[in-house]
């Protein structure tokens, strides 16, 4: 996806005028959309995906199976922010074909989950993104891949870019893997497994696996397509997945919306003391982003989950937390960014595997926080945030989506914060900077409640 022209690159902050009351509508999950694709794309039988997320990181999974040979058609209806409300992608399997290309940009669903499908195909997949994606931990999936049968040449870095030959089946099997820098890689050997001959049997060896919701959500998400999963919640060996080799079939999925990117207007409603409802917040969801539920409400707050979505209701105080976020890693930088707000200190542990995410994100918070004023330091798997008063001043934002918005959550209460390419949000909330605006205009239809 091509970045807004329309955006400057400081995007200067807004300051919320007041407590906030608006009802934010958020585009559908990048977690979910993108193992809807690549699901879709195995199965024996066409699907629909309902109210996809189109933004760069789903745009690329789309592109990267078109260029395998799958089919996916759009069925596009604008709404008034540009969000995916009607849409629609119609997913066609086919025969997967080499030679092709595929662009994974920084997206780890991306370089992760699609390594394993293109040993289904019957040539060779060239890997290649973007500058931080070399630096991205892969090495895991290449060798467990290898181990499974594949041919693949990334001379020799365990990273990319690299060509995966595909041979139009990988015989599978057991394999071991140690999935401690991401989740991601034992997720890409589920989803594929399936279509395996022999399946798969992964074992996680290593230190602690983050990001367990993800790989429940690529569990269920498998068992709703027909496959048959056994995991370690169900009696099963500890760190042990099994697939067993089967065809998938075609469904109709309507995509939730996404929670973690509904953080950012959550955090809102708790800087401001005011009171923001994202509506079709499901009940129940493997998205690591309905964790917010609790935790914002330990930072200071309340929420209630009614037929309109989630409201959140802040109490106008913010209490610092410590907490133990390895399960919810992504949900760091805008809890970070509530907690330098707090007006006690937060310690945020079990996340050092975010080194390696789209930016090193332990050390840009820690040092954009500083530079804003802030006392924070970094230990060695997460933060600590001592609240001080904060000032305005360029927020950089090292092409990370929630580092960008981590920076307008303070500004919300701290003038002057710009954030430097806030067009970065594209990779998986394109709608972002209109949002905040509509969510702070109490005459828009956002910020105009029912
Ligand atoms: O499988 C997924 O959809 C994801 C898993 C997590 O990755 P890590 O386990 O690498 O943190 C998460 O941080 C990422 O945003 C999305
Ligand atoms: C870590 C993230 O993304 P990715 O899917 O690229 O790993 C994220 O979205 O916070």
């Amino acid at each position: 996806m091509t970045e807004s022209p329309a955006l400057p690159a400081l995007w200067p902050a807004p300051v919320a005028p007041g407590a906030v009351d608006a009802t934010v509508t958020v585009p559908g999950s990048k977690s979910v959309t993108n193992r809807g694709l690549v699901l879709a794309a195995l199965s024996s039988e066409p699907g629909w995906l309902r109210r996809p997320l189109r933004s760069r990181d789903t745009l690329l999974m789309a592109e990267a199976l078109r260029a395998l040979g799958v089919g996916i058609e759009e069925t596009a209806s604008s709404s008034s922010a540009g969000t995916s409300g009607g849409e629609a992608w119609r997913i066609i399997p086919a025969g997967l074909h080499g030679p092709a290309t595929v662009t994974v940009g920084n997206a780890g669903t991306v370089m992760r989950f699609l390594p394993p499908v293109a040993t289904l195909a019957d040539g060779p997949i060239r890997f290649d993104g973007d500058p931080r994606s070399y630096e991205r931990p892969l090495g895991g999936v290449i060798n467990a891949l290898r181990a499974l049968g594949a041919r693949i040449d990334d001379d020799n870095r365990g990273a990319l870019p690299m060509t995966v030959f595909g041979g139009g089946a990988l015989e599978g099997g057991a394999v071991e893997i140690d999935a401690s820098s991401s989740s991601q890689f034992v997720s890409a050997l589920l989803l594929s497994a399936p279509r395996f001959n022999q399946g798969v049997e992964v074992r996680h060896v290593g230190a602690a696996l983050p990001s367990m919701p993800h790989i429940r959500m690529t569990v269920d998400m498998l068992r709703s397509v027909g496959a048959q999963v056994d995991t370690p919640e169900a009696g099963g060996e500890p760190n042990v997945w099994r697939v067993t080799p089967g065809a998938l079939l075609g469904r109709d999925l309507v995509v939730e919306p996404d929670l973690s990117n509904a953080q950012p207007f959550l955090a809102a409603a708790l800087v401001t003391g005011g009171r923001v409802t994202i509506p079709d917040w499901p009940e129940h969801t493997t998205q690591p982003g309905d964790a917010l539920r609790e935790i914002f409400t330990a930072m200071g707050g309340s929420c209630e989950l009614t037929d309109r979505g989630l409201t959140f209701t802040g109490s106008g105080r913010i209490q610092g937390i410590d907490a133990d976020l390895s399960e919810v890693g992504e949900l760091t930088p805008g809890i970070a960014a509530v907690a330098a707000l707090a007006d006690s200190p937060s310690t945020l542990r079990g996340v050092a595997h975010l080194r390696l995410h789209e930016t090193d994100r332990l050390a840009a918070l820690t040092k954009e926080l500083n530079e804003l004023g802030g006392d924070v330091t970094e230990t060695a798997d997460g933060l600590h945030i001592r609240p001080r008063p904060l000032h305005g001043g360029i927020f950089h934002t090292y092409e990370d989506h929630r580092l960008a918005t981590a920076a307008a959550i303070i500004g919300l209460a701290v003038e002057g914060v710009e954030v430097e390419n806030v067009a970065t949000t594209a990779k998986t909330l394109p709608d972002f900077p209109a949002l905040w605006t509509e969510m702070l205009d109490p005459t828009s239809p956002a910020g105009r409640r029912a």
